[in-house]
């Protein structure tokens, strides 16, 4: 008899929601177009998130606030077309969601029709609650976001570590408790105290994603391009970098003028 670890063929919510369970740790990254999609798969993550940071790594704004349903919509197809295995979840951009559950929930029903998505995540507690079950009872998992929830950010002015204070983390807990009541699948918890973070995870039986949030938690996530090292001016104390790449792309681009601009590319064997 085999006692090799059985190996999951395609990650679904369920699946995340058992690795908690045996105490597997859950691993996810970001990507926003087919080609890294795919290098990311292979290597096993579990879950690939399109988030609207796409709007800061992708498309150079300040903030994730501007980016659309309709952009969102484009990089999660292009991740779709590029996935064996991982689950793929789609960030519900500003302004698609806040206004109404109504509203929420045609725009969860835009990114599952459109990108091939397998799930929406959208930031916020008991504010959101109505929404959520909207999306839920239309068969659509919903992973939730609390903590650092870059989208209100003009309402907190900075993005420093939330939920210090007593009152904050009391809501915190409070919100992740509804969160898994209302039936999310797991909950993304941003740069929040690690000790408050494994309280939560302990609390709840969904799986618990951090950034930021220490080691206590069901799993991690960070965004591809900040753990690459090509977003260089990113610096916070949570991000470990595996490469340098910002470094290593300077680099090559610079050679690849130097040789240009030489008469040193192409050569003799790269011509027809
Ligand atoms: N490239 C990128 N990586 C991310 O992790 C990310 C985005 N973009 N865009 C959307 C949100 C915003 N996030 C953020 C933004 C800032 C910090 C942060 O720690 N900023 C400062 C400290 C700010 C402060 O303490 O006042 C830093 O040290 O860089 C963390 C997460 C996480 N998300
Ligand atoms: C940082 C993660 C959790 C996110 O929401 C994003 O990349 O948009
Ligand atoms: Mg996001």
């Amino acid at each position: 008899m085999s006692t090799a670890k059985k190996e999951y063929k395609r990650i679904t919510t369920k699946t995340l929601v058992d690795m908690k369970k045996k105490g597997e740790k859950i691993s996810m990254l970001t990507a926003y177009d087919f080609t890294m999609a795919k290098i990311v798969d292979s290597a096993g993550i579990d879950v690939i998130l399109v988030g609207d940071s796409a709007s800061n790594v992708m498309a150079g704004h300040e903030t994730t606030l501007p980016i659309t349903l309709d952009q969102m919509i484009y990089h999660a197809a292009s991740v779709v077309r590029g996935i064996e295995r991982s689950l793929v979840v789609v960030d519900l951009p500003f302004g698609s969601y806040q206004s109404d559950p109504k509203e929420a929930l045609r725009s969860a029903i835009r990114i599952m029709k459109e990108s091939g998505g397998h799930a929406v995540k959208l930031e916020g507690g008991k504010e959101v609650k109505e929404s959520i079950k909207r999306i839920l009872n239309a068969g659509i998992p919903v992973m939730g976001h609390l903590g650092l929830t870059p989208q209100s950010i003009y309402k907190f002015g900075t993005y420093t570590v939330r939920a210090k204070e007593e009152e904050e983390a009391e809501k915190l807990i409070e919100d992740a408790i509804l969160l898994e009541k209302t039936g999310c699948f797991a909950v993304v918890l941003e740069k929040v105290p690690a000790k408050l973070a494994k309280e939560v995870a302990e609390k709840i039986s969904i799986p618990v994603i951090g950034i930021g949030a220490g080691n206590g938690v069901d799993g991690q996530v960070l965004v591809t391009h900040d753990m690459l090292g090509m977003t260089h001016e990113f610096n916070p104390r949570f991000l470990r970098r595996y490469l340098d790449l910002y470094t290593d792309m300077k680099n090559a681009f610079s050679q690849y003028s130097t040789d240009v601009k030489s008469g040193d590319f192409p050569n003799d064997s790269e011509q027809y």
